[in-house]
């Protein structure tokens, strides 16, 4: 049984964060390798969009919570730390980054999101940015992951409520168990330069693991136990 640092000594984090690239305002990216990785680790992802910061803090939460010694996969708290800063879900140049990846479906122009749950349909515009890969922080997540070579991702959002897996995986049923959302295989409409869609272009697998709408405070305490025990799941045990 592995078993958590006492609340007491949560509110700092472990040693060890690296830099993989800067933001467009300039922040530093960061990442936390697994202290344990082996050839199995996977990669952790949250922050994509700066408006859903839940699983962001659950996740952060879980990384001071766990002992070091026990993390197993490698974690990036905020793809977009600006969007975070700002409380925006693009990026500083207003580019959805779930959107421009370089990704073979990627689509030039305008991509449309919901202003929060209450609302009934996308409307809020915002840009795929100018090529594929055109930002700081989709083209620095790129190379780390081609640096890392994690042997899946699981890239947290919310308000969705579900666990999208295409490749109807182990973790993506273990996921669904643990933080007791429903397993499907899509999201339910197009991403078009999306993690995921570049995910599937290179053999990568990536689970979309989507929140309910929920605060940061309730979340830390829902979720906490599933996700400590996501940073080192193994498979068959
Ligand atoms: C309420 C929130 N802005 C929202 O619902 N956005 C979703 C996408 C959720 C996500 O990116 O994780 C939407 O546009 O439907
Ligand atoms: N709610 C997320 C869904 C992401 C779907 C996932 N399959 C991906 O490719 O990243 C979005 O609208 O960006
Ligand atoms: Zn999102």
């Amino acid at each position: 049984m592995t078993t958590l640092r006492p609340r007491s000594q949560r509110g700092h984090f472990p040693p060890g964060a690296e830099r993989y690239g800067k933001s467009v305002l300039g922040a530093p990216l960061l990442w936390f390798p697994a202290p344990e990785a082996s050839e199995n680790a996977g990669l952790i992802l949250a922050g994509t969009h700066g408006d859903e910061n839940a699983a962001m803090v659950t996740l952060s939460c879980a990384l001071r919570a766990l002992e070091p010694k026990h993390r197993q996969h490698h974690v990036v708290l905020a793809v977009n730390p600006d969007g975070c800063q700002l409380g925006l879900r693009a990026n500083a140049h207003g580019v959805d980054l779930n959107r421009n990846f370089p990704a073979a479906n990627w689509k030039a122009g305008d991509t449309v999101y919901r202003w929060n749950s209450a609302a009934d349909k996308r409307d809020v515009v915002l840009s795929t940015g100018d090529k594929p890969g055109s930002e700081p922080e989709t083209v620095a997540l790129c190379q780390l992951i081609h640096q890392i070579a994690p042997r899946w991702v699981v890239s947290f959002h919310d308000p969705l409520a579900c666990i999208e897996d295409p490749g109807s995986s182990a973790l993506g049923q273990w996921l669904a168990q643990a933080f007791d959302l429903p397993l499907v295989t899509s999201v339910g409409y197009a991403t078009p330069g999306s993690f995921g869609s570049w995910c599937a272009d290179i053999n990568l697998p990536c689970i979309t693991a989507e929140f309910p709408p929920i605060s940061a405070d309730e979340a830390s305490e829902r979720y906490l136990d599933a996700m400590t025990a996501l940073l080192h799941w193994q498979p068959y045990r």
